[in-house]
Parts: C-alpha cells; sequence; structure tokens
C-alpha cells in the first residue's frame, strides 16, 4: 500500500486558486520532495493530505485512510508539521511532549526527549519567549517523537541555522532508514536534493513533474565555460548539444547536453586553454522547469 495516493484530488479556493487535480503516489518508505515557488500550492496541498482542508474534488489517502472522512486517524497517525508552528505560549516544549504522550495512552517520551536534545531545543522555555527557529524545533520534535510511520512536513527546516538543519535531514534520513515515510516540502533545493529519492515540482497549483532526483539531474544540460588563446574557427552556438551560448572575447559560457566527448573532438582543432563542465544542480532544474512556461499552462485553468 501506498502511504499517499490521490485521483484527481483538488482544493480550489476560487477558480484557478488553489490545488488543481493531483494525481499522486507516494510509496512507503520513501522520502519525497515537494517544491515549488511561493503561492505554487505545497501548503494547500499538505493541508488538504492531512484534512484540514475539504477537498474540492477527487479523493485522497493516507496511510489507507480517506483524507477527509477519516482525517481522525490520519492525525493520529502521521507526523504533521505545519508551515506555521502555532504552539500556546505559556507552556513548554516539554509539556506539550507530555500531553502528547498522554492522548497517546502513556506513550514513551524517550525518543522525543532525544530528538529534543539533537535539535538543542530547550524544553523548559515558555513557547512564547522562544525565537521562530526555536519554535520550529519544538514543532518538529512534536511531529518526530512517535516515530509516525509517514511524517508530513511542510518546509521542515525553515528558520534553521545550516548545523539544525543538517540534524534535521539527518533524523528523515533515520526514519527513512527505519522503513518509515517521509513528505516535505521546502523552498530550499538543495536540501530536498541531500535527502528524497523523488520530487515533485509543483507551479500554479499543478504538478507539473515527478522524478526521480538523479534522472532529473541527468536529464539536465551541464554548465560548459571554455577559454582560448585565439578566436576560435568554429560557431561554438551551433555545435549539436550546445544551447544558450554567450561569446565573451576569448571566453564562452552555456549549456551542454550528453557527454563530454563529442564537445572535446568538436574544440580539437581550437587553441583551448580551459574548459570546465559542472554537473547541474535540483536547484538549475527548479529554475529551468520554472523559466519554461508551456503553452498548456498559461491557458490551463485549475479546475
Ligand atoms: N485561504 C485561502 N483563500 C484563498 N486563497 C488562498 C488561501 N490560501 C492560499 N490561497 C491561494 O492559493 C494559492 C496556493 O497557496 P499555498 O499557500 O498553498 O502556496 P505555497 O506553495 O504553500 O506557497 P508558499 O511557498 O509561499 O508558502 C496561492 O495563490 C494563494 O494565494
Amino acid at each position: 500500500m501506498n502511504a499517499i495516493e490521490t485521483t484527481e484530488l483538488s482544493k480550489l479556493y476560487a477558480p484557478g486558486v488553489g490545488l488543481a487535480p493531483l494525481n499522486l503516489s507516494v510509496a512507503a518508505g520513501e522520502i519525497f520532495g515537494f517544491i515549488g515557488p511561493n503561492g505554487a500550492g505545497k501548503t494547500t496541498a499538505i493541508r488538504t493530505l492531512m484534512g484540514f482542508l475539504r477537498p474540492t474534488g477527487g479523493r485522497g489517502r493516507v496511510l489507507g485512510h480517506d483524507v477527509w472522512s477519516e482525517r481522525v486517524a490520519v492525525h493520529r497517525r502521521v507526523g504533521y508539521l505545519p508551515g506555521e508552528v502555532q504552539l500556546g505560549r505559556d507552556h513548554s516544549a516539554r509539556e506539550l511532549m507530555g500531553r502528547s504522550c498522554r492522548l497517546r495512552g502513556g506513550a514513551s517520551a524517550e525518543y522525543g526527549l532525544d530528538v529534543a536534545r539533537r535539535l538543542e531545543l530547550r524544553l523548559d522555555a515558555r513557547l512564547g519567549t522562544l525565537s521562530k527557529g526555536n519554535r520550529q524545533k519544538v514543532g518538529l520534535t512534536l511531529a518526530l517523537m512517535h516515530r509516525p510511520e509517514l511524517l508530513v512536513l511542510d518546509e521542515p527546516t525553515d528558520g534553521l541555522d545550516p548545523l539544525v538543519q543538517d540534524t534535521v535531514l539527518g533524523l528523515l534520513r533515520e526514519a527513512q532508514g527505519e522503513g518509515r515515510t517521509v513528505f516535505l516540502s521546502s523552498h530550499v533545493l538543495s536540501e530536498i536534493e541531500r535527502v528524497a529519492g523523488r520530487v515533485g515540482i509543483i507551479r500554479r497549483g499543478e504538478l507539473i513533474r515527478v522524478e526521480g532526483i538523479e534522472a532529473l539531474k541527468a536529464s539536465l544540460p551541464q554548465q560548459v565555460t571554455l577559454q582560448f588563446a585565439r578566436p576560435p574557427s568554429i560557431d561554438l552556438t551551433a555545435l549539436n548539444g550546445m544551447s544558450g551560448g554567450v561569446a565573451d572575447g576569448l571566453s564562452f559560457r552555456g549549456q551542454w547536453r550528453g557527454g563530454p566527448d563529442p564537445l572535446i573532438r568538436a574544440l580539437a582543432g581550437e587553441s583551448l586553454t580551459a574548459l570546465s563542465l559542472t554537473p547541474s544542480t535540483l536547484e538549475d532544474a527548479f529554475m529551468d522547469e520554472y523559466r519554461s512556461e508551456p503553452a498548456h499552462l498559461e491557458t490551463a485553468h485549475v479546475a
């Protein structure tokens, strides 16, 4: 059984605004990254999956439960981190953790305390006195502490410093190592790249691409930079495999698709002094998708 399965699941606030019919499967045990620019619909999708928003169409199942009619079961079984962590100002993290354990019939706080220690969370501080990043740590600890079989995390590293971000990614890898599933949204593409096996790109409410990270990267051109001692005798922009080429005096920059061999052969007779080929990152892929505006999306309505 997939951890998440949706069929034409939609949530429209108004015609063309919100989440377009979404067809998505997230397998048990995978880390799935959900990325998209501001306002793309990530939070709407996550809140619909969690049963906090009533779908306007389609169906969704999370751990086998209907996202709307069985949302209580979804809430009980999923470790959820909302985009904006809202917690009572007068309580401490320790109190919230205790309450969460009592609600689970006396569940152990041991792992939660371990998570809190690794995140360097101040357990006894009043939440109202904590910074945004520290409140985020409380939200993460609460989401992770019962080792739920599915974690649904909306921007989990938002507001955290790089060292704590690393710790969080480590915790997510650990969860996966234990066979658990992680669905996370992020703007921070480099972090998705570090933990996720697959990524879904959402834009204007539509899931426009779902791909394995490695396949996504392999489908990208490499950035090529060339330096010459004398002006090249061939038109580099016309090479089969080159795109977006820009010459600047004796330098040239462009994007190269394919292996290095044909490029090196094409340059054999030139006075090449330097060549670099840099693999594209997920950031490049994302920017590529973001820039390319296929006609069907231009006219599409998320209805
Ligand atoms: N309660 C609401 N009522 C009406 N429109 C909304 C509501 N919430 C979100 N929207 C709109 O739905 C679209 C998707 O918003 P959403 O918050 O899901 O995007 P997001 O990808 O999570 O963005 P961000 O990365 O900025 O948090 C946006 O156009 C937003 O303005």
